[in-house]
């Protein structure tokens, strides 16, 4: 039985030496801005305004954005205020890693105006994925795919979309074992799920004509993969590349994560309400439950995470769900600015499906597919600006709040998604995924590699097992992962 919350668990802040958050601070963020540095030959104000950053995101304090920023405003609300003047290791660490991507666009002109503005300081290292051998042969794989029995091919794409979210495509052609890449080997990957909600999501995804009321059983059911929060042998699937490899997240710190006791207030950290509390207001509107409204479309919102190797098989699985009949349209969120290195943003997409198209074979097959479906309006792309926002998604606004009320279901991709979905918390593992989820306007399923410490939804055992296991970085290290589904 999971553990219902009684109090939201401590605010996850970065200040404490040797935790993963502070070395995200005081290590990974002076690498990316090295990183961001070589990328492209910036002139001398953008090398003074990156030199500044630096110093200001390690030694100084967060400070007030210029008056005339174009979203001044927003940040304000956002709870700017509460945190000017304070070190950026001491206020909610979310909040502290949102804000740095803020400023670094800020030190090199993205939002100009000049003839920076506009420029992703991450593109070169999102193209060179795009352009990696690896991808040819995960795309390639794809042309097996359609050999296999329909359910095996949609669970083989979900898991590509879920082990992406480790740079990894990681295709299981799971009936040969003939899966490619870097990812977990066939059958490692059910191994290494911490939790595993997919009949929950196949039974919100039954193809059209199915019962949805949870009995549909011809979505694909991972052969080997227990109930939720059941799952985990202690395996940990080798040969995967972690997020780390790539030029992107090449600077993971490797500290073990320290433990609850850190408490923080301010924006971000009180306006939540707090799980289990259904947050209402203007513009709120009732889900219309799985498989949508008796008359409108059945609508998947997939909110990305990283462009590039991830976003390929994310793109596949919208189209092959689409092809399936499972979903009639889909709506892809974006970031509206470069963040996080490699999130995806509108650029992005247009970029995986040109190489999807480009592919030849079955890719190409999926990527005209979707091509077709973003001409005729069954996808559309959206960049709300609160997909960059340092808050927890308890914190969205009616807008947003409305479209996911109306989808069949909300397929959040990632480790930054699941922070702020969960919130960003020191949550003991086993508090009830449901409950802390119980905020969002309607169904709701994280696709997830760990990455970071938040953590909830396991089972006792589950817990216990990873413990036991002695990998002391199973909540850091990209090793596990996790389908978790709220109905
Ligand atoms: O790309 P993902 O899966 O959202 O992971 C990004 C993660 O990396 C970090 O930037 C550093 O761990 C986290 O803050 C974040 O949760």
């Amino acid at each position: 039985m999971p553990d219902t919350p009684s109090a939201p668990a401590p605010v996850i802040l970065g200040n404490e030496p040797g935790s993963f958050p502070h070395g995200v601070l005081a290590e990974r963020h002076p690498a990316i801005i090295r990183q961001v540095r070589e990328a492209f030959p910036y002139d001398p104000e953008r090398q003074r305004a990156l030199d500044a950053l630096l110093a200001n995101c390690t030694e100084g304090v967060i400070e007030p954005l210029p008056a005339d920023a174009h979203d001044r405003e927003r940040w304000t609300a956002w709870g700017m205020d509460a945190y000017v003047g304070r070190s950026w290791f001491d206020v909610p660490w979310l909040w502290a890693e949102s804000h740095f991507y803020r400023r670094l666009l800020d030190a090199v002109g993205h939002f100009g105006p000049g003839a920076w503005q506009g420029v992703d300081p991450f593109r070169p290292a999102k193209l060179a994925e795009l352009d990696a051998p690896e991808t040819d042969e995960e795309l390639a794989a794809l042309d097996g795919l359609g050999d296999l029995p329909a359910d095996e091919q949609t669970r083989a794409l979900l898991h590509g979309s879920l082990w992406g979210n480790r740079a990894d495509l990681g295709f299981r052609l799971s009936t040969s074992g003939t899966g490619t890449g870097t990812g977990p080997g066939a059958g490692d990957e059910t191994r290494a799920l911490v939790a595993d909600d997919s009949d929950a999501l196949w039974s919100l995804l039954a193809p059209s004509g199915t019962d949805t009321s949870g009995t549909d059983t011809s979505g694909a059911t991972p052969s080997g993969a227990a109930a939720s929060g059941t799952t985990l042998s202690g395996a940990t699937p080798s040969g995967a590349t972690p997020p780390g490899a790539t030029a992107s997240r090449a600077t993971a710190p490797t500290s073990a994560p320290t433990g609850p006791g850190v408490t923080a207030s301010g924006p971000g950290v009180t306006a939540s309400p707090g799980p289990g509390v259904t947050a209402s207001g203007p513009g709120v509107t009732a889900s219309p439950g799985p498989g949508g409204t008796a008359t409108g479309p059945r609508t998947l919102c997939l909110v990305a995470d990283n462009a590039g190797r991830e976003l390929v098989p994310d793109l596949l699985l919208v189209s092959h769900l689409l092809a399936q009949g499972r979903v009639d349209r889909a709506v892809l969120h974006v970031k509206p600015y470069p963040y996080y290195v490699s999130d995806a943003t509108t650029a992005d997409v247009l970029d995986a499906l040109r190489r999807l198209v480009a592919a030849g074979g079955a890719a190409a097959a999926y990527g005209r597919r979707l091509w077709a479906a973003l001409t005729d309006g069954r996808v559309t792309v959206r960049a709300h600006p609160f997909s960059c926002a340092p808050l927890p998604y308890a914190d969205m606004p009616a807008d947003l709040r409305e479209e996911f009320a109306a989808a069949t279901v909300t397929v959040l991709k990632g480790d930054l998604n699941y922070r702020r979905l969960v919130g960003d918390r020191w949550w003991p593992p086993t508090t009830s995924f449901a409950d802390v989820t119980a905020y969002f306007p309607g169904p709701v399923a994280a696709l997830r590699t760990l990455k970071s410490d938040v953590i909830t939804g396991l089972s006792p055992d589950t817990e216990a097992a990873l413990e036991a296991s002695g990998e002391q970085r199973w909540r850091t290290s990209g090793t596990h992962a996790l389908i978790q589904v709220r109905r």
